[in-house]
């Protein structure tokens, strides 16, 4: 890459940079001529830390090594991608906001308080964040959105994800994406509707309700299904990522987009361009 490149390119930093989205988010870096990779973060007391980030990954130095002190790394940074944990994403926004880099958000099971930090934090810098950041999910909002609003209550509608045994929130963020699309085509508040984890006596199940189900097994990278479900027939709206370069591939088009617009809190059908 050219000198004139580098000033020109996004620099960007990985956090959570171990983890199974952690190394794919570098892999994905490493190899475009779009972005540069500028810093790897992860927690205090992981072994990687003081490591070069390829050589940790196992292959060759890239010369970036992984620190535990992210306001060094976001002052070098134009965008941040950050897949770690609920606690650790919303120190980040504040961070990132004060570095004023682009916050590309992936992580999953925040809390109505952690978003709302979140938000607060939008007000300063660009602040991106979906539960699933591939571009088959966000078309499937929106399918879904369509379908929940032509059928009626005489349809049931349930949420079905499955998963990897390593994965700790249940409903997955692109559950709850589906559930909130869903719920948005009927006109309705999540919410009120949402019936998550039944179990035992739970009586029969209330019209016009959403329900969820969560599948943890194996090596699930991640499926959902949207059921529509009548007394005669039934329709399935399926998503499988085959890989998660499909996320990485999202994330890093949020942090790209994200270069020349105003601070806010954005999401993925923003960067593809089909929010209405
Ligand atoms: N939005 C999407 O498209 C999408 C796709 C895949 C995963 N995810 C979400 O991304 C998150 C991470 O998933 P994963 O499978 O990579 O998990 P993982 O457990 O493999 O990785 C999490 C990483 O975050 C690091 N971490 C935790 N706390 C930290 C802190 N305080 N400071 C720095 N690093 C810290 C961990 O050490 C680890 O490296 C989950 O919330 C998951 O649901 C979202
Ligand atoms: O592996 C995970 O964890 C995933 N999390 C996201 C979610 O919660 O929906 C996206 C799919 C993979």
């Amino acid at each position: 890459m050219s000198a004139e490149a580098n000033t020109t390119t996004p620099g960007i930093v990985i956090t959570g940079a171990s983890g199974r989205m952690g190394q794919m988010l570098i892999r994905t870096v490493l190899a475009s001529d779009r972005v540069r990779l500028v810093g790897a973060l992860d927690r205090s007391g992981h072994d990687w830390i003081g490591r070069d980030v390829g050589e940790a990954m196992g292959g060759s130095a890239v010369g970036v090594t992984v620190t535990d002190d992210p306001l060094e790394a976001f002052a070098k940074a134009q965008a941040v991608i950050d897949f770690t944990a609920p606690s650790a994403t919303v120190e980040f926004a504040g961070l990132a906001a004060q570095a004023r880099a682009v916050h590309v958000i992936g992580t999953t099971g925040l809390s109505a308080d952690d978003i709302a930090a979140i938000n607060r934090a939008a007000h300063h810098a660009v602040i991106v964040r979906a539960g699933n950041m591939s571009l088959g999910v966000n078309l499937l909002t929106l399918l879904t959105k369509k379908v929940a609003a032509a059928l009626d209550a005489d349809f049931d509608i349930e949420v079905i994800e499955y998963h990897h045994n390593r994965k700790v929130d249940a409903p997955s963020g692109t559950a709850l994406m589906l559930g909130e699309a869903a719920a948005e085509g009927r006109g309705v508040t999540l919410e009120d509707v949402a019936d998550r984890g039944r179990d035992g006596i739970t009586g029969a199940r209330g019209s016009g309700h959403i329900g969820f189900s969560a599948i943890r097994a194996g090596a699930i990278i991640g499926e959902h299904d949207v059921m529509f479900a009548s007394q005669s027939e039934r329709l399935i709206l399926r998503h499988v990522a085959e890989d998660r370069s499909v996320f990485a591939t999202g994330a890093l088009k949020a942090a790209i987009w994200g270069q020349d617009k105003a601070p806010g809190a954005y999401n993925m059908l923003d960067v593809l361009g089909l929010n209405d």
